[in-house]
């Protein structure tokens, strides 16, 4: 079975991704610093403990196990915190994907997928988010990722590397079989923090803000199974093995939630009341983030299965009660 080198695979999204590459006929080998991530969550493939701003780390794990691609999910993923500590961001982010995107080309590896996100796109109230779109970051974390993509872009011009960019909108859900499943610490995300709420873990969900300038007045975004969105990182690699060059592609369902609409769904699906409360906006949130692009449907061929609002809840449901990596 192909190696793949996935890096940030004992995360969130990066664990996912292994089960679905492992499902695919890859081996996903993880590499991961388990900064945020878990090494419970490695369950897989082989597992290699490393920074990417070890560049000898990252160059004898090239050698020794010679993958044919790169699915690149490490980051440090918050953005309040990106605002309070830009330098952290900009050194892990952007010189940890340096380092990586030339050790892989040292290794001749040029297929690249990258984890990007629909937040280079920044706070553009009323327009279409498709990949054409200005790019106007708001945030350090989102400037990060921004920068990446540029950085692909030169080491194509200059060494034929072949990506695939992927700008998630929100990431949802669980494994539905809950063998891994979304858990941070500390959690920033809407639907595990629900969660918290409903199940007693924490006292109470607050809204980031009640006034912003939509119809009931919180954030709308688009949610999208976690499993669909690595259903659609296997159709990239396929992608890149069959040779179509370099493209972006948007991954969101186009269907825009409010956080007061997801915390209804939330109550449906558990059968609880959520204990809420209302607060004041989270610096650095845009305001809507929903995708108005089809390209991954048209070009890929990728069809989300389980990005309904319900089945995202049940299944981060399912995996809540489940029990987590950290007991
Ligand atoms: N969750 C979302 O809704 C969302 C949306 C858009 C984009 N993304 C992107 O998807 C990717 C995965 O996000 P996630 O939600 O799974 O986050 P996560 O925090 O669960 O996973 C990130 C993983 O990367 C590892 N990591 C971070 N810095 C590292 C470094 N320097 N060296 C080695 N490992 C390192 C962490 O330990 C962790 O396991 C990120 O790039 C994120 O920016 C996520
Ligand atoms: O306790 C909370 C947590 C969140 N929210 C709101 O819920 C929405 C979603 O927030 P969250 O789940 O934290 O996601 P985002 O801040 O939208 O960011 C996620 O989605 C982005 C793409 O939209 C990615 O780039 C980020 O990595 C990822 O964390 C936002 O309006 C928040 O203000 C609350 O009201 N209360």
């Amino acid at each position: 079975m192909p190696n793949i080198l996935v890096t940030g695979g004992a995360g969130y999204i990066g664990s996912h991704a292994c089960k679905a590459l492992k499902a695919a006929g890859y081996t996903p080998v993880t590499f991961d610093n388990l900064s945020t991530g878990w090494e419970e969550a490695v369950k897989f493939g082989p597992f290699e403990k490393g920074d990417l701003q070890d560049r000898a780390k990252l160059d004898a794990v090239f050698a020794a196990y010679q993958p044919v691609a790169v699915m690149h999910f490490a980051a440090l993923t918050q953005v309040g915190e990106s605002l309070q500590l830009p330098g952290l961001y900009w050194r892990n982010n952007v010189l940890g994907s340096l380092n990586l995107i030339e050790a892989a080309v040292a290794a001749g590896c040029l297929k690249f997928v990258f984890s990007s996100t629909c937040a280079v796109y920044g706070d553009q109230d009323n327009v279409v988010l498709d990949e054409d779109s200005a790019q106007q970051p708001i945030n350090a974390y989102s400037g990060s990722k921004k920068a990446v993509e540029e950085i692909l872009r030169d080491f194509e011009a200059s060494n034929g590397l072949q990506h695939v960019v992927f700008r998630y909108f929100n990431v949802a859900g669980a494994d539905p079989e809950a063998e891994v499943g979304e858990f941070h610490q500390p959690e920033t995300h809407l639907i595990p923090l629900i969660l918290d709420a409903v199940d007693g873990r924490r006292d109470t969900l607050t809204i980031h803000g009640t006034d912003y300038d939509t119809p009931d007045g919180t954030c709308i975004r688009d949610y999208v199974h976690v499993m669909d969105l690595v259903e659609g990182h296997i159709l990239g690699m396929e992608w890149l093995e069959e040779g179509k060059g370099s493209r972006a592609f948007n991954l969101g369902t186009g269907h825009g939630f409010s956080v007061r609409e997801v915390i209804e769904h939330s109550q449906t699906v558990s059968n609880r009341p959520v204990p809420i409360t209302e607060g004041p906006r989270r610096p650095g949130d845009c305001t809507k983030l929903v995708s108005g692009s089809l390209r991954a449907k048209v070009e890929l061929g990728w069809t989300p299965q389980r990005s309904d609002l319900k089945t995202m809840v049940s299944d981060a449901w399912r995996w809540h009660q489940s029990g987590h990596y950290e007991i």
